[in-house]
Formats: structure tokens, sequence, C-alpha cells
């Protein structure tokens, strides 16, 4: 990787040096540093304050081990990690991911990636991650549980609401989130918003579950608004993933008068030309946590594709607005040529880095509409930090107020991210713009507070 600035330079060669293994999170800060040449060379005192090193340095990682009784009675160990990336605005925040890829490499990125994103979203939140190698499918509801609940027996020394306050991520949803806080509440005796994502009967947001899929869409439709004078409306969407932020995205593009006609799993991928039918997929992925083959059994109009390696997928169908919300490095170069070639308009990303470097290039060259994942997807840690403040003055907000926030905010971050390239003269480009706004905030914190970490 090579920058124009010595100090970036210097950096993130000292960094690969360190974590050469680590490919993720090496990609997640390439990008960003990139980013930020502009803002280096227009503030020297970046370098004087060490920013640069330090923001790419966790505070504190933490990695430890979970054991846990599966049905049979047999003692099964997993690795578990929760990584304090940053603490400059605010409380650590981020979710846990449970999926057999996870590895510090995965953590740290997730972690750097959210340090940016939250500070997007304007609340005062840190950035944090965690999960563990655990693999959620095929378990028993009870092995899930003994999973949950060793892992939060750890979790719990180092967490806290107004600390580090985890939520879900790939793997985990209300199910985890409920045994997770439940064991929490046992260990401390405190009732307290230390885990967001939680269920409504006990201090759980209205619209924090659609919150990521529907801020994404309002992002891209402002985005849509803002540079290419269109929106969804009339408009085909390719969507990767069938989980909360795909199912959700799927949901609102419906509401906002496009047709979403794709969704994947990790076995196979459904192309249903009449549109995708939301209920039937929450019934098969939310309630029967089946896989889509069931979808395609039940709905005479979808085509099941089993995913093959090589293939482009759901990236094959001719769409004018795609939307990743599957996992990372899930759309390549060669995906990408494929929507160009399809004349896709808009690529916005709902999964957490899934789009490679290379893949992201070739969009931005052929004049797609780009918006990154740390903005695009902010939607739910927003969401979470408004449960926060909800839990903090113990009150309910109406489905209605939350939803209104969410919409402030991510037309908001379209703006900011704007503004943000447009005062570098990087005008209309949004992955800059995401990535200076987003550290400003940060950078002035931290220098703010001197050398605290
Ligand atoms: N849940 C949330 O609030 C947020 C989630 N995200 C990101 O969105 C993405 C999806 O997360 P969720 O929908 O919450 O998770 P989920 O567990 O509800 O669903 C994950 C989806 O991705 C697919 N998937 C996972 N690993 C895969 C692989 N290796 N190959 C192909 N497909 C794979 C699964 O089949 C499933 O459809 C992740 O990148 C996550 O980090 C980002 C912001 C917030
Ligand atoms: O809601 C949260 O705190 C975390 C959401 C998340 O993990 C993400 O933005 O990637």
């Amino acid at each position: 990787m090579k920058f124009e600035s010595s100090y970036l330079q210097r950096v993130y060669d000292g960094l690969e040096s360190r974590n050469a293994e680590q490919k993720e999170f090496l990609q997640a800060v390439a990008e960003v540093l990139e980013s930020l040449e502009p803002v280096v060379a227009a503030n020297p005192e970046l370098e004087r304050w060490g920013i640069i090193e330090r923001i790419v340095e966790p505070e504190r990682i933490i990695q430890f081990r979970v054991s846990w009784v599966d049905d049979n009675g047999k003692v099964q160990v997993n690795r578990g990690y929760r990584v304090q990336f940053n603490s400059a605005i605010g409380p650590y925040k981020g979710g846990l991911r449970l999926h057999p890829s996870v590895n510090l490499s995965v953590i740290k990125f997730l972690g750097f990636e959210q340090i940016f994103k939250n500070s997007l979203t304007t609340l005062p939140i840190g950035g944090g991650k965690g999960g563990s190698d655990f693999d959620p499918k095929g378990k028993s509801d009870m092995e899930i549980m003994r999973f949950c609940q060793a892992f939060m027996t750890e979790l719990e020394k180092h967490i806290g609401a107004d600390t580090d306050v985890p939520a879900g991520d790939i793997g985990v949803g209300g199910r985890e989130i409920g045994f997770m806080y439940g064991q929490y509440k046992r260990l401390r005796n405190e009732f307290t918003g230390v885990l967001t994502g939680k269920g409504l009967t006990y201090g759980g947001s209205l619209a924090r579950t659609e919150a990521t899929g529907y801020g994404l869409c309002y992002y891209t439709q402002e985005a849509l608004k803002s540079l290419r004078n269109t929106d969804f409306n009339g408009k085909t969407v390719a969507v990767s993933g069938a989980g909360n932020v795909a199912i959700y995205a799927i949901q609102k593009a419906y509401q906002l008068g496009g047709k979403p006609v794709t969704c994947s799993d990790s076995t196979g991928w459904i192309y249903d030309p009449e549109g995708i039918d939301v209920d039937l997929l929450k019934e098969v992925k939310e309630v029967k946590r089946a896989r889509l083959t069931e979808y395609a059994a039940a709905r005479p109009s979808a085509e099941y594709h089993e995913k093959k390696n090589g293939e482009h997928g759901v990236w094959s169908v001719k769409c004018d607005i795609a939307l990743p919300c599957a996992t990372q490095n899930e759309l390549d170069e060669n995906d990408a040529k494929m929507l160009i070639d399809n004349g896709v308009l808009a690529v916005c990303e709902g999964a957490n880095m899934p789009s490679t470097p290379a893949a992201i290039e070739a969009l931005k060259k052929a004049g797609v509409l780009f918006g990154p994942a740390k903005a695009a997807n902010a939607g739910g840690v927003a969401t979470s930090a408004l449960e926060m403040s909800q839990n903090s003055e113990r009150l309910h907000w109406t489905f209605e107020e939350v939803d209104e926030k969410l919409q402030h905010i991510m037309t908001g971050i379209v703006h900011n991210s704007l503004d943000a390239a447009a005062k570098y003269g990087l005008d209309g480009d949004l992955v800059a713009g995401a990535n200076i706004a987003g550290f400003e905030k940060v950078a002035d914190a931290m220098i703010a507070q001197g050398v605290a970490y």
C-alpha cells in the first residue's frame, strides 16, 4: 500500500509488519488512511499528537476461553473476543458476532470501522466489537443459552452501561441478546442498559430490529436524490443476505417504491422476478431459522440457485440498485464489472466491508453511486444509541418517534459526508467524505483529551 504522506506510510508499514496476518483489519485501515491524505497534509498537529498511530491501535483487546456444555453433556470450548477500540467520544459501542469465521482480524476490522461509523451518527458512542468462533447453526435453543451465559460470564467483567455496550451482529439477534442480558443481570444484580437490541418487554427500543435495513434505504434514497436526482421509485433492487439487515432493507425498498428481486444465504440464492415475499422470507429465516430452499419450495415464482464458487450469485441479476447485506468481501471486482455491464446506478453497503477494494475502484471509475458501509449501515448503531437514551431516562418512545430520528440521522450522514468531501475538493465522493467526517470528530476529541490512551 503506497501513501503520498510519509507519516501515513510510516504508520501503515509499522501496523502491517506487526499484524501481517490480519488481512481484513489491514484492508479496513488502508481504505480509511487513503481518504485521510488531504486531512493529514492540511493538519500537521495530527502527527504531533500521534493521532493516526493511536487510532489504528485498540485501546484494549480482551480474548477469553468460553467453555459450555452441549446437549450430549460434552464440554465444548470456543474463543471469545471484545476489542475496545476507541472511547474518545463515548462508551465503546458495537455488536457481537457469532460465526465460525470469527478471529482477531475480523473483530479488529469491525471495531475499527465502528469508530468512524459511530462518530458519523453524531451520537456520543465510541467504537468496539466482539464475538466468538462459536457456530450457532444447528444448535438447540438450550445450547445457544448455555453458550451465551458462558460468554457473558467473562464479558460481564469488561462492560457496563457507561463503559461498553454490546449489541447484535451476524448470529446474534433477539434470542441471544436476551440470554446474555439475563446472565448479566444475574451476575451483577443490576437492571441496566448494558446491551442494545433487547426485547421490547425489558428495555428494547421500537424500530431497532428494522433500523439497519431501513436506515440503509433512507441513506440510499437521500444519496440518489442529492447526487442523481432520482429515487427508489420503479427501480429493481438486488439484495444479498437473508438476515436482519437484508430482510428490513427489502421491506423498506418496497415501501419506497422499489422492487427487490433477490436474497441469499451461505448455501444459495433466490431470484424472484415477481419480487421477494418479505413475510415468507421472515417466516423461513426469523421463525424457522431454515435454508432458502424452503422459501423456493413455498413460492412458485422463485428460482433457487446453489452457491458456487466463482459465480456472481445475486450480482448476476440485472438491477438498478445493489444492496450487499451479507458479509465482508462478498462483492468482488468481477461482480462489480457484472453490475456495471448490467447498468447499475447505485451500490450501497448494508453489510460491513462487503465490497473488495478492487470492486470499489471499478464502481467509482464507472460513475456508479457508491455508499460505503460505515455511512450506509450506521442506522443500526444509531438506533442502539437511541435505545441507550431511552434506557437512561427510563422511558419508551413510539415507533414513529424513533423512525423519524433515524431518517434524520441517515439523511444527515449523506450531507455531512458530502460537505466533508467538498472541503477537500473531493466533491461527490461518499467514501472519502464518510471517512473524513467520521475521523475529524474523533481526532478533535482525542486532541482535546490529551494523551489519554
Ligand atoms: N444487525 C445489525 O444491526 C447490523 C449488521 N451489520 C452487518 O450486516 C451484515 C449482516 O448482518 P445481520 O443481518 O445482522 O446478520 P444475520 O445473522 O441476521 O444474517 C447474516 C446474513 O449473512 C449471511 N452470511 C453470513 N456469513 C456468510 C458467508 N460467509 N457467506 C454468505 N452469506 C453469509 C447469512 O446467511 C445471513 O443471511 C454483517 O456484515 C453485519 O456486520 C451492520 C450494521 C448493523
Ligand atoms: O447496534 C450496535 O451497537 C452495533 C451494530 C453493529 O454491530 C454495526 O454497526 O456493525
